[in-house]
Formats: structure tokens, sequence, C-alpha cells
């Protein structure tokens, strides 16, 4: 039997330092999201939506613990019966034993009883951006359960880093869920590493980018749902929607088998 699972991805406008309209306009793409027949099995967001880019502030506007994420993102799960792997968001986290609190570029799943089913804090940050000088490095890649499927998450710069990609693999994952913000001129970057992904881990790809202008940054959406073949099964445009696909998760044990790369590893020479 097919492992057939509806992804519907929030391709959404983000407003820089502004938590309030990023809560609202989140709520009302993830009701719209819902509202479709049929209904999304898991619904993914983009990178850092409550706040953007706005690092110079981050403190101040990250949300602490997560809390008000979280409870807003598993009741939304909860009431509507979906996943929802939501984005990510900046998280201020407080410092135990007397040290300084650190904000993290982090995102969450829920399951659609609401349950936290991933936490998953960005490992690389994106010097180009001073996210270094901002943020806290996660320590732990985002491999989780989604349904009894295994999957992984990563962040936006991560998917540069095919060792990380590899490691989720390994570990099982069948599904790698992406969230970012990934602006012009890299269009050919983020299609060409996302595909690549895709292809040599012979899993599904499913990356969410926002949409709109930050100050002199032009994010260009572009969505894109890559099965594990490398094949684009669905891509928006560089407006905001929601782009929907289905995906059948045994097409990557098939992919596996025709092309058997994980067997045919020589790890020994070049781990
Ligand atoms: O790697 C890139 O070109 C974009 C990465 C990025 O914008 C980010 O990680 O926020």
């Amino acid at each position: 039997m097919p492992n057939l699972l509806r992804l519907a991805l929030i391709q959404m406008h983000i407003d820089a330092g502004h938590p309030e309209p990023n809560f609202a306009r989140l709520e009302q793409r993830l009701t719209e999201a819902v509202a479709a027949s049929p209904k999304p099995d898991v619904i993914l967001v983009p990178e850092m939506w409550n706040t953007g880019y706005a690092l110079d502030r981050i403190r101040e506007l990250a949300d602490p613990a997560g809390a008000r994420t979280r409870s807003f993102v598993s009741e939304f799960a909860k009431r509507h019966g979906v996943n929802i792997v939501a984005g990510s968001i900046a998280e201020l986290r407080e410092g135990n034993d007397g040290r300084a609190s650190k904000v993290t570029n982090t995102v969450y799943g829920f399951d659609r009883q609401g349950e936290e089913i991933a936490e998953y804090s960005k490992i690389h940050l994106f010097k180009l951006m001073d996210e270094h000088l901002h943020l806290e490095a996660g320590e732990k890649p985002g491999r989780f359960e989604l349904e009894g499927y295994p999957a992984g998450v990563m962040i936006c710069y991560d998917i540069r880093f095919p060792e990380l990609a590899r490691k989720l693999a390994l570990e099982g994952a069948k599904v790698l869920f992406v969230p970012a913000e990934w602006p012009h001129p890299r269009l050919h970057h983020w299609r060409t590493l996302l595909q690549a992904r895709a292809i040599e881990n012979q899993m599904y790809v499913v990356a969410c980018n926002r949409t709109g202008i930050s100050g002199t940054t032009h994010f260009f959406g572009h969505s894109m749902v890559i099965d594990p073949w490398g094949e684009i099964v669905a891509e928006a445009g560089e407006e905001e929607t929601i782009l929907t696909a289905e995906i059948d998760l045994d097409l990557a044990d098939e992919v596996r088998g025709r092309i058997p790369v994980f067997a045919d590893r020589r790890p020994s020479l070049y781990e």
C-alpha cells in the first residue's frame, strides 16, 4: 500500500522585526491550508517566520523558550488534526547556572494530536547575513518520526552541507524538510542544491522559502517538492502562495533499490 502524504507549503511574506503581523499572517495561511480539500497531512512553514532577520533586535523579539509558538502551533495542529513542521523561529533560551541567554534559529514539529515530535536548531549559521554574531548554533541533527515515517529537517544554509543530509539519510530519513529564507541572486544554488540532496540521498526534499522584500534583500520563494529520483513534483513562483503536492514515501525505497547507492558506499575510504 502506498504511503501517501499530502503536503502544503506556506510560502509567505515575513515582516522583519514585527512578530504580531507574522503570527496573524501565519494563522490566516494555516487556516486557508486546512480548508483545502483534500486537507493536507503535513504543513511546512518558512525559516524565522516570527521575527525575520531583524538580528540587531533579535534578543528582545525572540520568543522566550518558544512558548508562544509552541502553544499556538500545537493548538492549531490538534484542532485541525494536521502535522506541522513549524518553520523555524527565533527562540530565546535562558542560560542555566548564571550563563547568558542565547537566541537560536529553531524549528518544532507537531503531530495531529498537538504533541511535539521534533525540535532542531540550525547547525550552520550563515555568516554572510551575520547570523553567527547574533545567534547560537544548534548541536544536534534534526532526525524525527512523522506518522511512523523516518524524516529529517535542516534549515536554509544547512543544505550547502551534504554531510548533514547524508547523515539523516543514513539514519533512515525518507523525507527532508527545509524551511528557508533564501534570497536572490542565488536561485540557481537553491534549486541545484535541493535537487542534489534529493538525488544523492534518494529521498524527498520538501523546501519552503519565504517571499517578499526585506530592506535590500529580495526573497524569491520557489518553494519546491522534489522526489527521490530528483524530479520536481511541485515548484512555486515568487508570489505568496500555498504550494501543495502529494508524495509517496515508498518511492524512496524503490529508488534506493534501483540504484543501490547506500549499499555501494565505501565509507572506510572517505569518512
Ligand atoms: O546559502 C545561501 O545562499 C543562503 C542561506 C541563507 O540565506 C540562510 O541560511 O539564511
